[in-house]
């Protein structure tokens, strides 16, 4: 099976540096960006002082990228749309494998039900794992999850490596929705820590925002206890304490009422707004998710934010 990574981000060559041993190619979109990882063998802007294998090419040529059999779309949640129906004709029929993590703002998709345009049966890797530590080669557990159990498995087994555990799955749209929930309940958690609110009140949004995705995975076709798993209980734990995270990192330059660089992929701002607008749609009751969406929109701020949280009725814990 051959292997090809679209998208030369952190994630993207961190991936692709794991599937070196077996011949990998990364497609980046400038042409210069190519050249210049294939000869200087680092991905300079993304993942400085990383080497990159010599079974790993690089390339900035789609049609040569897509010549592979299976392929992992690593580029951001927010351009995955486009870049499908762009080229749907490379891509068609292949084993596509979703590495993004969000909701799609325009049409409210996960990355899965994108790819499923032009494939069959989409599969997605997600769960707790920082592009940096895939890169170092540190032990990381992920899902691998496909609707077809016997891709599912055969993904399974190409795409394990000495350092990367794969566990199955057959619920890719729970899958997803853990790794995209994860992303709008780290910026709380970030807000609540940037603004000084204490790790007390980071726990409580931490367990409110886990029940709040929980709440919403059923009526989105996920099987909920999917989200206890790696790619939602998983990776919300890491994203929710860890300043590693952009996600975290953003929210947390929220609290403090400071800037922060907008060229950074922060997946979880526009999944926020796509995501209360689901919850709109479906009358789910999404209050954290609510707030980080005004949050990002700038409808309020934290200590408002807050307030609306803490006002809201009283309730049993379900
Ligand atoms: N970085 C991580 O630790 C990590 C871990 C797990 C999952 N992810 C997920 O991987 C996805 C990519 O994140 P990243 O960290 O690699 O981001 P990144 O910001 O490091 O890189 C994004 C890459 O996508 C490219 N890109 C942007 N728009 C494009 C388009 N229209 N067509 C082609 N290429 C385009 C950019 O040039 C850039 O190389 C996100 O959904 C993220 O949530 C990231
Ligand atoms: O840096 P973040 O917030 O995009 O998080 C990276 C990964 O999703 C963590 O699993």
């Amino acid at each position: 099976m051959s292997v090809s990574v679209l998208g030369a981000g952190a994630f993207g060559t961190a991936l692709a540096i794991t599937l070196a041993e077996r011949g990998v190619t990364l497609w980046a979109r400038d042409p210069d960006a190519a050249t210049a990882m294939q000869k200087t063998r680092e991905n300079a802007t993304r993942l400085k002082g990383i080497h990159l294998p010599e079974g790993l090419t690089v390339t900035s040529d789609l049609t040569t990228a897509c010549a592979a059999d299976t392929i992992l779309m690593a580029v951001p949640m927010q351009s995955t749309a486009a870049f499908v129906t762009e080229n749907a004709d490379l891509l068609r029929g292949k084993k596509l494998v979703a590495c993004s993590k969000g909701v799609d703002l325009t049409s409210l998709r996960g990355p899965t039900a994108i790819l499923a345009e032009v494939t069959r049966a989409p599969a997605i890797i997600t769960g707790p794992s920082f592009a940096i530590d895939i890169a170092r080669g540190l032990p990381t557990a992920l899902t691998l999850a496909c609707k077809n159990p016997i891709l599912g498995e055969e993904l399974q087994e190409t795409l394990s490596s000495a350092t990367i555990r794969l566990y199955r799955s057959t619920d890719p749209v729970g899958a997803e929705l853990g790794g995209a929930l994860k992303n709008v309940i780290a910026i709380a958690a970030g807000a609540v820590m940037g603004a000084g609110l204490g790790e007390s009140a980071r726990a409580a949004l931490i367990t409110r925002g886990f029940a709040e995705m929980m709440r919403i995975a059923g009526p989105l076709g996920a099987i909920p206890e999917t989200l206890m798993g790696l790619s939602g209980f998983g990776d919300l734990t890491l994203t929710c304490t860890s300043p590693t995270s952009r996600n975290y990192a953003y929210g947390f330059a929220l609290g403090q009422g400071a800037d922060y660089d907008p060229t950074i992929t922060v997946e979880g701002a526009a999944t926020a707004r796509a995501v209360a607008r689901l919850a709109r749609d479906k009358d789910i009751e999404m209050p954290i998710t609510s707030v980080v969406a005004a949050l990002v929109e700038g409808r309020l701020d934290v200590s408002q934010g807050m307030q609306t949280l803490l006002s809201r009725p009283l309730k049993e814990e379900i």
